[in-house]
Formats: structure tokens, sequence, C-alpha cells
């Protein structure tokens, strides 16, 4: 039986393992080359339990769809803000105004040189709206079919599931191949990127000067250039290294760093906003305006704010999968930046008291921030550690206390009307972590993977604003954030634990080695403890629904199992809407012989799974939910 990593590298190896010899030479077919063509890597053990789970060549399928961006952008609209036709109209406003399509929101007026990069519906790459990305599967009719056909020769389609008409799909286009003008053996002006820049590239974001590794020598502004990323590779002491050094000047041959390795990894063309000398002098701006992208979608971060929210649709059925009333009382364990909060909300039309809470004193000012952009007066946020959230008697009824910033006094303090503050007594300065568990905190580095999906627009302006002003002291935004000591059993009607994981479920990824055995299993034992405690807080009769964007059994279904088999009175629950796929039955065993269980017969249709190589082309997701029944004295 071939693995998956087999099937990958033989798909793969046609075009990028000819002998190195001919790198650099005129003979050198620039179609391969010049294209995009990623490989994830894995760690071989971890790559050997997922061929296990999935089959060699479904993940072999997932990985390959992991390596590009879904081919649509996914909005929620804001309904108690605006109806869906109302965002539906400004939006084909806003894009044709800005000619923001698929990502080319670049014709605004610039002072660049000449250069033939400008939008124009003109131009040499295919402007049909009708064009999906190829799904990961190939299967562009399903993708339509998806949308049951609803794109029709717009850009903008309404969810055609039921109950989601409130969501909208903007169409994307890609894989483009672009032209990079190489031309008799002469190659084009390039420009290496990081892997986490390209990543985001990938996505639609610029080209932002602490991104950039390595650039042409002689590179001045307004010169056109072409686009690669170095990822990743094995190192001496067996481990991962980037292995190059930023400034690094290229010469054009096949001497230059990660020369052969990046064969394949070109993501697009663009203009660049600053000469060589300039991108490695500043410390932050645009550095290179992406004109030509291999994937282009829409960039809507920066309208209609409150309006509406970018979200995937995973995390919008997570919301509907808690299946929230008006008037309840509701707990969002990992809440920042609070998508699923504010999609809960919405859902309860903000009546009702959501307890959204995350550990990280920043992170909490996020939701803070989005639920007062959204106009939702339902949240209330907390500082507070899920792995504490059941208080213990000897804390009385003391919940909460008021923690700022660490600098607080040079800080202007945020606050915002529409979002309660429940604040009872002033606290000392709180640091962010300092609850946090220190053993798995070393091996669990979920939280940053998980920040890539969840870009919320108060993450943009403060990007933007650190972008002109630079970090700040501490990095801090500032503000006022109260201080949980966490909620007695049994308080809350429903319960989301929206995990942090291993976030091997976000697209695009160019990389995935970084996690092993090891590191997925901590992830699962972290999960386990905060589910604890969440079967603690809710009511019984109550719902608890768990998530993660991991294609991880062992964060998924195996959740499940410790579930179900360590707490009795839980059942799994129908989900609605049901979009996603069945979840994984059987088990895997580990070379330590610890046998991991997935799911049982039966159970596999009451969970969600959503594969990213699905027709749905979504980012890999998992949602379970469970009913609580009496619970033991
Ligand atoms: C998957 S993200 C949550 C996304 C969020 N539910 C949304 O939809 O916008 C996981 C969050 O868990 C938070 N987190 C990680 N460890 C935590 C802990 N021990 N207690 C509380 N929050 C934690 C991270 O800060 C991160 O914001």
């Amino acid at each position: 039986m071939k693995k998956a990593g087999d099937l990958l590298r033989a798909t793969r190896s046609s075009s990028f393992f000819f002998s190195d010899r001919k790198l650099g030479s005129v003979m050198e077919d620039a179609s391969q080359r010049y294209s995009y063509e990623p490989f994830l890597r894995w760690n071989p053990l971890v790559e050997q339990y997922f061929c296990k789970a999935y089959g060699p060549r479904n993940f072999a399928r997932i990985s390959k769809a992991l390596t590009r961006p879904s081919c649509y952008s996914c909005i929620r609209v804001n309904s108690l803000k605006s109806s869906t036709d109302a965002v539906i109209e400004k939006l084909l406003a806003i894009l044709k105004e800005k000619e923001v399509e698929y990502g080319n929101d670049f014709n605004e007026d610039s002072d660049m040189g000449t250069g033939n990069c400008s939008f124009s519906t003109e131009s040499k790459e295919p402007q049909n709206l009708d064009v999906c990305c190829t799904p990961a599967s190939g299967a562009v009719e399903d993708v339509t079919n998806m949308f049951n056909g609803s794109f029709g020769s717009g850009p903008i389609s309404k969810c055609q599931f039921p109950g989601l008409d409130y969501v909208l799909f903007v169409k994307g286009s890609g894989p483009h191949t672009i032209d990079y003008g190489f031309a008799d053996g002469k190659p084009p002006k390039e420009v290496i990127v990081s892997r986490k820049c390209a990543e985001a590239v990938l996505r639609g974001a610029q080209v932002y000067v602490p991104g950039v590794m390595a650039c042409s020598a002689h590179v001045e502004r307004g010169d056109l250039v072409a686009v690669s990323v170095a990822v990743e590779q094995p190192s001496v002491d067996g481990g991962w290294a980037k292995g190059i050094t930023r400034g690094t000047i290229m010469q054009g041959l096949s001497t230059d760093p990660y020369y052969s390795e990046r064969r394949g990894l070109y993501i697009g063309q663009g203009k660049t906003m600053l000469s060589r000398s300039g991108i490695f002098r500043v410390s932050e701006g645009v550095a290179v305006d992406m004109c030509n992208r291999v994937f282009k979608l829409p960039s809507l971060h920066d309208v209609l704010d409150g309006e509406i929210f970018l979200q995937n649709l995973p995390s919008i059925v997570a919301a509907h999968a808690l299946d929230p009333k008006k008037g309840e009382r509701i707990l969002d364990m990992c809440a920042a930046p609070g998508g699923k909060t504010t999609a809960i909300a919405i859902l309860m039309r903000d009546e009702g008291e959501i307890i959204a809470a995350d550990r990280s004193h920043n992170k909490v000012l996020d939701i803070q921030k989005l639920a007062a952009e959204m106009g939702l007066s339902c949240i209330r946020t907390y500082k507070l550690d899920a792995l504490k959230a059941v208080r213990r008697r000897s804390e009385g009824d003391d919940t909460t206390n008021l923690a700022c910033s660490k600098d607080n006094y040079d800080v202007t303090v945020q606050s915002s009307d529409s979002v309660k503050l429940h604040v009872e007594k002033k606290a000392p300065i709180t640091l962010e972590g300092l609850n946090a568990d220190e053993t798995l905190k070393k091996n669990v580095s979920n939280e940053k993977a998980n920040e890539r999906t969840y870009i919320s627009k108060a993450d943009i302006r403060k990007n933007l604003r650190r972008m002109r002003n630079g970090p700040g002291r501490n990095q801090c935004t500032g503000g006022r954030v109260a201080n949980s000591k966490g909620f007695p059993p049994n308080s809350f009607d429903r319960v989301l634990l929206d995990a942090p994981c291993s976030a091997l479920g976000l697209r695009p990824r160019l990389f995935a080695a970084e996690e092993t055995i090891e590191s997925l299993r901590n992830h699962a034992k972290y999960q386990r403890r905060m589910f604890d405690q969440a079967v603690q807080l809710v009511r019984p009769g109550g719902v608890i629904v768990y998530s993660t964007c991991t294609i991880n059994p062992g964060e998924n279904e195996a959740l499940v199992r410790y579930a179900l088999d360590t707490y009795k009175f839980l059942s799994l629950a129908t989900q609605h809407p049901r979009i996603g796929g069945p979840g994984l039955l059987g088990h895997f065993e580990y070379p330590d012989g610890y046998v991991e269980e997935w799911l049982r017969p039966g159970e596999e249709e009451l969970v969600q799974r959503f594969d990213p190589s699905s027709p749905l082309d979504t980012i890999g997701f998992f949602i379970a939910k469970f009913s609580v029944g009496l619970k033991e004295t």
C-alpha cells in the first residue's frame, strides 16, 4: 500500500525533482519552475497516523487541499444591523467601485513607476466570474452544486443551506498561471518571502516589509517581481530550519538560497513599493503590491464594519449547532476574537447573557471591540483560564475583578458602551498567562496557530496601526478586562468549547511538520481538561458543543470517545444544520502501545467533520454536540 507521502512525491516528482544540474540553465522549464505546486511536509509519524485515519489517497487529497485557500470568501451578515439583500447590494457596489475583483484591489492610484501591473478588465487573467478555484477534488461541478448554482453570473451568492441565508459567498478564482516574464533564459527579478507571509498573501494580503527574506540585486521601486516562498527545510540537527538570512541578495542563479526548493512555490507577481535597500532598511509598510496572484480572493476585510463578519462556514455552523435560545445563559470558554460569540449573540437576537472568556487579556479586548462594532450588548467578556473555569467553593462570590493592561498608566483605556463589563472590584495588575498551566504551555503552541483564521476587523485595524506607529509599549493595546475566578457548577444552559488545537485544518498551509505525535497528544490532553470543566459548568438538561479547526482525530473523535466513556450522562445530539461529513470510526495504536479510540458505529453521523478536500471547500473542522443528562451526585 502506498503511503500518502509517496503518492504526493510521485505526483510531484516529474516537475520538481529533476536534476539540479539543469537548474539555472536556459533549458530549465519555466512553466515548472514558476508555478504553484506546493507539497506539504509532515512529520513522518504524523503522516503515518493520518494515513491510517483517512487512507493514503484521501490523506494525499486533504494534504493537497490544505495548501490552497478556499475558492470563496464566506461572510456572515449581522442580521441585527442589516439585511442580507442590503449587504449584497452594498458589496456589489464596493466590488465595482474598487474593482476589487478577485483580489485585484490594486488599481488604486499609485505613484509607482510604469510597469504593466495595473488591473484592467482586459487583463490577461481570466475574468470569467464562473471560474471557481479548482477544488482539491477537481470536481468543479460539485462546487457549483454545493452553491446550488446560485452564483449565476454574479460574484456573490446566498448560502443555500436551510437557516443560513444570511451567509454569503463571494467567489474567488485560481490557481492562475502567471507569466513571470522569464525570457531568453533571463530570470525575472525576485522577492522571497517567509512562509507565514506567503500564507497571508495566498489569502489576499500584500507583502509587508517584515515578511521579505531576500531580494534580487538592483531591485528598484516600481519593479515587477516574481514572489516565491522559502519554506522550512530539514536541518542538520534533524529539525527544520528557515535557512535563509534576511537581506540575502539573489543573483538569479542556481546558487541562490533555496533555488531548487522554491521551484513550484511562486505565489504571484507584484510591484515593489520600495527599492531593495529600502525594503531592508525600514521596519514596516507594504514591500510588494501584489498585482497578479495565483489565487484571487476579494479583499473584504475593511468594508461594512459591524454589518458583516468574514467567517469560515463551519464556524457559523458550530454556532447553530449550539442552538442558543433567547434569554439563555451561555458560556463561550475560549472565545477570542469572538467570531462564534457574536454569531451566537445574533442567533439569540442579543437577548440573554453570553459569557465570553479567553485567557489572553489582549484577545479579550478584541472580543469587546468586535461585540461593540457589531452593536451587541448581551456579551460579557472575561479573562479566564478555561482550565480553571469552575470556581472553587473557597473563592466565594467574588467572581470577577478588573485586570488592566500591564502599562495601564500610559495607554488610553478603551471600553465600549455596548459591551457590559462586569466589574465588581478593582484588581491588581494581572499578567497575561499567569494562570496557564506551565507544563502544557511548553508543549502546546496552538494559540498562535489558531489565530490565523480568525482575523477580526479589530485585528486588521490593530495591525494597520502597528504598521504606522510601531507596536507600542509592551505591545499592549490597553483597556479594561474583567478578570474571572470562574463560575459555579451547573450555572450555564449551554457551553461552547471551541478549543485551542493543532489547527491542522487551516488553509492555506505550506508547512505542517512542526507537529509531532507527542505535540498532537498534548493538544488532546489539554482539550480533555478543558472539556472536564465544561461538563461541570453546564446544567443538567443543557448542551455542550465542542469544536476544533483540526483534521486530527486525536483532538476530535478521540475527545468524543473520552467524553462519552467518562461521563455516562452525556450523549451525542443531532446537529442542525448538518453540512459536514461523518466522523471517523475505529482506533489507532501508537508505537508506545497506547490505543486511541475514535467513534463507534452509530455515532459517526452525529458529529460533523468538514474535510478540506471535499467539494464544500472549507477549512478542516469538527463539531460534536452533547446533551447533558442528570449528573451523578
Ligand atoms: C480556536 S481559538 C477560539 C476562536 C473563537 N472561538 C472564535 O470563534 O472567534 C482558541 C482560543 O482559545 C484561547 N485559549 C487557549 N488556551 C486557553 C485557556 N487555557 N483558557 C482560555 N482560553 C484559552 C486562545 O487565546 C484562543 O483565543
